[in-house]
């Protein structure tokens, strides 16, 4: 492709992906939303879109801007991927339809509801053991005694895999959320371990591995029912445990990170937890963006924002610089408000990609929050927090808390 047609829009040489911009992306994002609609990122010699407007039109544009050559940097139109590609996140219409009609079924909100009594009471048993061994006031890490314990606690036996090996499920997925990037340090680091991890994921998804009556099974009845095909089952549990740990860890992290550091909406939350619960962590996966990029490949030439992507290009979207587009949230974009409206955001994708488990970790998020809202009068940072850095999750390794209990 000539390189010339990417010359016209403004150019920007930061690597979006390098350490320094990983651990605060804030900076860069105002500076790509501020210098136009569509941008050239001359590390890459791509296009990215970081407002509002022009990530939410590539997302729903998905015959213009198609996801089965992969949604990272990698074009698998010329590169092998790391492991078989997904048959929703890296797949099309029509072979992302029948996949996607079952894993909407399994996972929607109605479906749902036969966990909510049970995930309730174990956020509740999680938030007594961690609060157990303090008086008024406990130190905690919240990143590794709730935003990981929980969701491994109870995301695991939903979908229905042995009890061994569960720790493998975090690497797995940082790894894979870091090879959507490019073949930098992370994705170095995470090599080593790959092709194990990817075995033991794979090992999960067997149908004789799977308890009788969780998510994974219910994939495999979809094959009984001839909804998909018997080869298209495994890959379609993975894709529950490649995007339902990490995400959801992290968006929790967000939540009680954002709650954390702003007390005057701790107490407003406290007011009314059951309804609050869903805007607070809607509004904090807008707010942080657990998720904050992804690529598509143009399938033809295409007119975006005044500019043109040429065929078969790579396009960066960035998730998190639309979430706080101020033409779209109002000049306090950057603000956590719980009086605010967030729905519309793109921290769950949108159109037909858009996050088929975001109920679930919508169920997680009420969950944990209500049994806190029960216990905790107030909480505020106990020592600075510290950045997991990861090529496309904006995530936290720890996030040192102190809890008033109530
Ligand atoms: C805070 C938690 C989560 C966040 C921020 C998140 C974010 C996203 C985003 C941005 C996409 C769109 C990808 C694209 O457009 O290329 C997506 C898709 C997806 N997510 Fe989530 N997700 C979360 C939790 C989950 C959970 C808990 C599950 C499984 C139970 C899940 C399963 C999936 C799947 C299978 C897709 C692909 C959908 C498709 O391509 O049709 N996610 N997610
Ligand atoms: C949002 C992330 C994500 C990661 C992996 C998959 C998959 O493997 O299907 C889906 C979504």
């Amino acid at each position: 492709m000539s390189a010339p047609t990417l010359g016209y829009a403004p150019t920007i040489d930061v690597d979006p992906f390098c350490d320094e911009v990983l651990a605060d992306p804030i900076p860069l994002q105002r500076q790509l939303r501020a210098a136009g609609p569509v941008v050239h990122l001359g590390s890459y010699d791509i296009l990215a879109f970081a407002r509002y407007e022009q990530v939410r039109a590539a997302l729903v544009d998905w015959q213009g801007f198609q996801s089965a050559a992969g949604v990272g940097l990698a074009n698998f139109r010329t590169e092998q991927p790391w492991r078989p590609p997904s048959l929703l996140l890296e797949a099309d219409p029509p072979h992302h339809d029948a996949p996607r009609r079952v894993l909407q079924k399994i996972l929607s909100p109605r479906a749902l509801r036969t966990l909510r009594d049970d995930w309730f009471a174990d956020a509740e048993a999680l938030v007594e053991k961690v609060l157990a061994d303090g008086t008024h006031i406990v130190e905690i890490d919240a990143v590794t005694e709730l935003a990981e314990a929980f969701p491994l606690r109870v995301f695991p036996d939903a979908v229905g895999i042995p009890q061994q090996g569960r720790e493998n499920l975090l690497p797995y997925g940082d790894h894979l959320f870091n090879s959507f990037g490019p073949r930098n340090h992370l994705v170095e680091a995470g090599e080593s371990r790959a092709g194990e991890l990817q075995e033991w994921t794979s090992a999960q998804c067997r149908r004789d591995v799977l308890a009788p009556d969780g998510f994974g099974a219910e994939i495999w009845a979809a094959a009984d029912r001839g909804d998909i095909l018997f080869d298209q089952a495994p890959l379609i549990v993975r894709s529950l445990l490649s995007a339902g740990v990490d995400t959801t860890v992290h968006g929790l992290s967000a939540v009680l990170h954002a709650l954390a550091t702003h007390p005057e909406q701790w107490s407003r939350f406290r007011e009314a937890p059951a309804a609050a619960a869903r805007v607070a962590f809607d509004e904090a996966v807008r707010w942080e963006s657990p998720v904050q990029v992804f690529f598509r490949t143009a399938t033809r030439d295409i007119e975006i924002g005044g500019r043109t992507v040429p065929e078969g290009h790579k396009i960066l979207m960035f998730l998190g610089a639309a979430n706080r587009d101020d033409r779209r949230w109002g000049a306090d974009a950057d603000r956590f408000d719980l009086g605010r409206d967030p729905s519309g955001h793109v921290g769950f994708g949108m159109g037909i990609h858009q996050c088929v488990g975001q109920h679930v970790a919508r169920l997680e998020a009420e969950a944990l929050l209500t049994a806190l809202a029960r216990r905790v009068e107030h909480l505020e940072p106990a020592a600075p927090p510290r950045r997991h850095l990861n090529n496309t999750l904006r995530s936290w390794d720890s996030l040192p808390l102190r809890l008033h209990l109530a």
